[in-house]
C-alpha cells in the first residue's frame, strides 16, 4: 500500500507501532466504508475493534492484512507500509469462516500449511515441532488425529487459529473469533489471546461485535458507520464518559455523533 501524501518521506521509525493510521479511507464498490481513520495500535497488547456488524471492522482488518483493494491514506504496519511482501511471514490473520480442510485431520491440516511456511527437507524437524507447539496452543493435543469435519465449531476456529499461530507471527489479527461460540469456549479463548500476548509479546487486533468482549481488551478502537468513535482503554472510555461499561460509554459516544451531525446540519 503506499502513502499518497505528498510530504517527503518520513524517516523509519527504530520502534514502530504495530499499527499506524492516518486519513485512512477504503471503498468498496461505490460506496466510501472507511473513512478518515486514524489510530495507533501498540506492540505487545490486545486492542479490541468493536463496533455494529456492517460498520467495517473486516473492511478495516483486511487492510491491515493488505488483501483489500482501494485503500487510500497511511497505513503502516509494523513499520512497513500495509500489504508489503516483508510483513507475510510477520502477520497470522483468521477470518470470520474457518479455513481448514474437512477431509484431513487436525495435524494433517497444520502439516499442508507448515509446508508452506518452512518448505523443504531441511525443515522437516522445525515444522513438526512448530506443528505440534500450535496444536498445543489451541488445546486441541487430544483431538490432533480427528478429522476437522468431525469438530464442532469451536474447535474448527481453534485450528484457524493454529495455523495463524504456525509462523509465531509479530501481530495476529483476528476477526470475531469468537462469534457462536459457548460462553467457557469464549473465555477459554480469551485467556489463551492474554497467554499469547504476555508471554510472547504478540499484538492481537480482534474484532468482536459482543460489547462485554471490550472489557476483556487493553485498548480499543470503537467504529460506527465507517468512523472511528474512539481510541483509548476501557477505564478511559467510561471515565470520560460517565459510564459503567463500555457498552454504555459506546451508545453515549453514538448518541454524541449523531447529535453532532445534526448541529452540523442545521449550521450548514
Ligand atoms: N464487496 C462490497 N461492495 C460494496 N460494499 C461492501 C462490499 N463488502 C462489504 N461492503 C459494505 O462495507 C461495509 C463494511 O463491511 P464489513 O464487512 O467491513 O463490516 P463489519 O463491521 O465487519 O460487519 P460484520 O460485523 O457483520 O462482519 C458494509 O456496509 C458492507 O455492506
Amino acid at each position: 500500500m503506499v502513502n499518497y501524501s505528498s510530504e517527503p518521506p518520513r524517516r523509519p521509525d527504530p520502534d514502530p507501532p504495530a499499527v499506524r493510521a492516518q486519513d485512512l479511507a477504503v471503498v468498496r464498490g461505490s460506496r466510501t466504508v472507511l473513512r478518515n481513520l486514524g489510530f495507533t495500535v501498540p506492540r505487545g497488547q490486545i486492542t479490541g475493534l468493536l463496533g455494529p456488524s456492517g460498520c467495517g471492522k473486516s473492511t478495516l482488518m483486511r487492510a491491515i492484512v493488505g488483501t483489500q483493494a482501494k485503500v487510500t491514506g497511511t497505513l503502516d504496519v509494523l513499520g512497513r507500509p500495509a500489504g508489503h511482501p516483508s510483513l507475510r511471514a510477520r502477520i497470522g490473520y483468521v477470518t470470520q469462516a474457518p479455513s481448514v480442510y474437512d477431509d484431513l485431520t487436525v495435524r494433517q491440516n497444520l502439516d499442508y500449511f507448515a509446508a508452506i511456511l518452512h518448505p523443504g527437507r531441511a525443515a522437516a524437524g522445525l515444522r513438526r515441532e512448530s506443528v505440534t507447539r500450535a496444536i498445543a496452543d489451541v488445546d486441541l493435543t487430544s483431538h490432533a488425529d480427528a478429522l476437522a469435519g468431525n469438530l464442532s465449531g469451536g474447535q474448527r476456529s481453534r485450528v484457524s487459529l493454529a495455523v495463524a499461530l504456525l509462523g509465531t507471527p509479530e501481530l495476529l489479527v483476528l476477526d470475531e473469533p469468537t462469534v457462536g461460540l459457548d460462553p467457557v469456549l469464549r473465555r477459554d479463548l480469551w485467556q489463551l489471546f492474554h497467554d499469547i500476548a504476555a508471554e510472547r509479546g504478540t499484538t492481537l487486533l480482534i474484532s468482536s461485535h459482543v460489547m462485554d468482549e471490550a472489557e476483556r481488551c487493553h485498548r480499543l478502537l470503537l467504529m460506527r458507520a465507517g468512523e472511528l468513535l474512539a481510541d483509548d482503554t476501557p477505564d478511559a472510555l467510561r471515565d470520560r464518559t460517565g459510564a459503567d461499561t463500555v457498552e454504555a460509554a459506546f451508545l453515549h459516544l453514538v448518541d454524541a455523533a449523531i447529535a453532532a451531525g445534526r448541529a452540523k446540519e442545521t449550521t450548514s
